[in-house]
């Protein structure tokens, strides 16, 4: 089933729609007409739910998918602590795992190993996160460098949604539901519990994964925007059903449960699925789609207009993680310094960069790179494009901002960061650095200062 390397993938369909029910068949008369789950399934599948929310879940945000196989997936080999695991995924964020840092931290990008063979799983590690998947409440950030495809094996993530941000390098996954085809610059949600496999069809590949536990993604509200704007549910693209039924001996399902991976085999293949229908499948989404809106006249806006996706919490406008972008757009705001403003936000900030430079940051933020200001940790432009920015004649002019695609992950819960990640040698010691040189530019009239000091 892998694709040898800069192997060309195969043309594929897409569903278009995001909530949408679907319904898809590879072979025609293999869906059951009028019910989930005759006495016998059309060509002798066998019905299989997957269940996204609990069965009573209100009905606006409960989802499913009815999977019709060729063999369902509990025909396995018992589970076995998978050996070996991968000691740098982490799934339960407390004192005995993670490390607790108000401090600016900020990574260059890691160089993608072509020793040894890494795949998807394995080439993944845990950079920071909160709360825990055992008690469906919390989050994790992974970042992902990969040299080798899945082969033989499909990932079953029962932890929580994954949502992939590829970098550098398509990614080619193959799941339950049928294949997609994502490309840096577009994003793909891949949903609890459904198995998958990541094939590399340009090789050496890296990128990010943000992970929630306990709840879904879904567009944000538009308020005053209106019905219209930001990311459109019908550029969203689920696959449409794919299946391989060749007897595939040794065949291993990894499972991630509780932050630990556990394996078993079997004789066949996971993506065997002839038909489904449902809501609960996975997605991809190409950022330039994004429909952004901005400030036309002043002042800097809040990064909350550019969200992509949210996974709320119970509390009502409060985001257990919000994936928002900062994508290329025209900037026209008067008298107004138009780069982010400084400040101390008490949500947590996780940063990434698809390519280009970001608006904030002169140097150091590199594509491939990542950053994290906590809950409350000052941040905002670094000196460079600070004194940049207040000494550009044409400031009032528009302006472009072209060839750039930052992104965000930015939570309520405050993330713990992994020994790993802090003692990294891609890790920016001087990060701080960048701000050192903001100098004092207080010029208060001669009196004012005169009244003071008397
Ligand atoms: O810190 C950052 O660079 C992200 C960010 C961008 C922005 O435009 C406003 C606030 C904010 O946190
Ligand atoms: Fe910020």
């Amino acid at each position: 089933m892998a694709m040898e390397e800069e192997q060309t993938p195969p043309e594929l369909r897409y569903l278009s729609g995001l909530g949408n029910t679907f319904t898809s068949e590879a072979v025609p008369g293999s869906l059951p007409v009028g019910q989930n789950n005759p006495l016998v399934c059309p060509l002798g599948l066998y019905a299989e739910q997957l269940s996204g929310t609990s069965f009573t879940t209100p009905r606006a945000r409960n989802l499913r998918t009815w999977l019709y196989r060729i063999k369902p997936s509990v025909t396995h080999e018992p589970f076995y602590p998978r050996n070996p695991t991968n000691e740098r995924l982490v799934g339960e964020f407390d004192r005995t795992t993670t490390v607790a840092t108000p401090t600016q931290l900020r990574w260059r990008p890691a160089d993608v190993p072509l020793h040894p063979g890494l795949d998807f799983i394995d080439g993944l590690y845990t950079v920071c996160g909160a709360g825990s998947s055992c008690l469906r409440h919390g989050y994790a950030i992974h970042m992902y460098a990969a040299n080798k495809p899945m082969d033989g094996c499909s990932l079953c993530n029962a932890d929580g949604d994954f949502l992939i941000v590829p970098q550098q390098g398509r990614l080619f996954i193959t799941t339950e539901c049928g294949r997609l085809l994502v490309s840096p610059g577009e994003i793909v949600v891949i949903p609890q519990g459904l198995r998958f496999a990541v094939d590399l069809p340009d090789g050496p590949s890296r990128g990010y994964v943000s992970e929630i536990f306990g709840a879904h993604f879904q567009l944000p509200d538009l308020g005053p925007i209106g019905a219209n704007g930001l990311a459109s549910p019908r550029d969203f693209l689920s696959p449409t059903a794919w299946f391989e039924q060749e007897h595939h001996p040794g065949y291993t399902i990894v499972h991630k449960y509780g932050g630990e991976l556990f394996s078993a085999t079997q004789d066949f293949s996971p993506f065997n699925v002839v038909a489904w229908h449902g809501n609960y499948v996975p997605y991809k989404y190409d950022l330039s789609k994004f429909c952004p809106f901005n400030t036309v006249l002043l002042d800097h806006g809040d990064p909350s207009v550019n969200t992509v996706l949210t996974a709320p919490t119970d509390k009502p406008g409060v985001a257990l993680l919000d994936f928002v972008i900062f994508p290329p757009r025209w900037l026209v705001a008067e008298n107004t310094f138009r780069p982010p403003y400084y400040h101390r936000n008490c949500m947590s900030e996780f940063m990434g960069l698809i390519y280009g430079m970001y608006e904030a940051k002169a140097d150091g933020f590199l594509p491939g790179g990542a950053s994290l200001h906590s809950c409350m940790t000052p941040h905002g432009p670094d000196t460079k494009t600070y004194e940049a920015t207040i000494s550009r004649a044409a400031a009032n002019e528009p302006s472009r901002l072209s060839g750039t695609l930052a992104f965000m992950f930015e939570s309520w819960l405050i993330p713990r960061v992994c020994p790993w990640a802090l003692d990294s040698p891609c890790r920016d010691l001087d990060y701080y650095q960048c701000w050192i040189g903001l100098k004092s530019h207080f010029s208060p009239p001669a009196a004012a200062v005169d009244d003071e000091n008397e």
